[in-house]
């Protein structure tokens, strides 16, 4: 069973996604937006070190191995762990857009149960844009890329300014972003204009 609520329905007025012309080539690996980000940041031990490429259009794949750390019942994988790396692949969109955004609804459907150790293959696409809201889908498909979907998603992302983190973040991870020009410049990749 799947189904999008009426919140998730772009209205009349939406757009197709446009691809930046700067947008990474498809393929290519778009790192950590942030190293101690839950879902991709290679310094968060318990993290999914979820890794992602640039697909064709504005569409991205992605794949993640579930460890014990990420458990709900006994060697299966949590369902927020995995609505989580659904929601992570889904917000790596915005390297194609160069737009920062954040999730406002995600609509998860869980299909298969995941065991720990297995690699789910994710891929995300934005289906339209209509203003600051940005709507889009993804799939985590279990025993290779073209397996059976285990988990799916729709979502409603919406698009902030910079200010966003650096307003309501805790300051002194938000200070050691800022003196950090990696982080500077990752976040910059984001924003059609830094
Ligand atoms: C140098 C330091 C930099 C640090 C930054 C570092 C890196 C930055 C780079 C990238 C990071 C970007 C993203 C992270 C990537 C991946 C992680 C995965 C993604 C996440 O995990 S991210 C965390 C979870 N996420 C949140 O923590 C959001 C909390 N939330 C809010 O912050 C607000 O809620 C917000 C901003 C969403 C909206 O607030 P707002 O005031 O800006 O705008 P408003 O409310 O007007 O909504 C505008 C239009 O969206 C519609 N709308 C809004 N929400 C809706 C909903 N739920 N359902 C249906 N429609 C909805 C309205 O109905 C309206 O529609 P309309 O225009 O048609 O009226």
């Amino acid at each position: 069973m799947s189904g999008t609520s009426p919140a998730l329905q772009p209205p009349a007025d939406a757009v197709k996604p446009v691809r930046h012309p700067d947008a990474p080539a498809p393929g290519e690996p778009l790192g950590a937006h942030y190293g101690q980000c839950f879902g991709c940041g290679g310094d968060q031990p318990h993290g999914l070190h979820l890794v992602a490429r640039a697909g064709d259009g504005v569409t991205v794949t992605a794949e993640f191995t579930v460890q014990p750390a990420h458990q709900g019942a006994p060697g299966l994988a949590h369902g927020g762990v995995l609505a989580s790396a659904l929601d992570e692949t889904l917000g790596s969109l915005g390297w194609l857009l160069r737009t920062i955004a954040v999730t406002g609804r995600l609509e998860t459907d869980f299909l298969l149960p995941v065991p720990v150790g297995t690699t789910l293959y994710l891929e995300a696409e934005v289906t339209a844009v209509a203003g600051r809201k940005i709507y889009s889908t993804a799939t985590g498909r279990v025993g290779g890329p073209d397996g059976p979907v285990a988990v799916r998603a729709d979502a409603l992302f919406v698009e902030v300014k910079v200010e966003h983190f650096t307003d309501h973040g805790r300051p002194e991870e938000i200070r050691a972003a800022l003196d950090d020009p990696d982080q500077v410049r990752r976040a910059r990749a984001f924003e059609v204009n830094p």
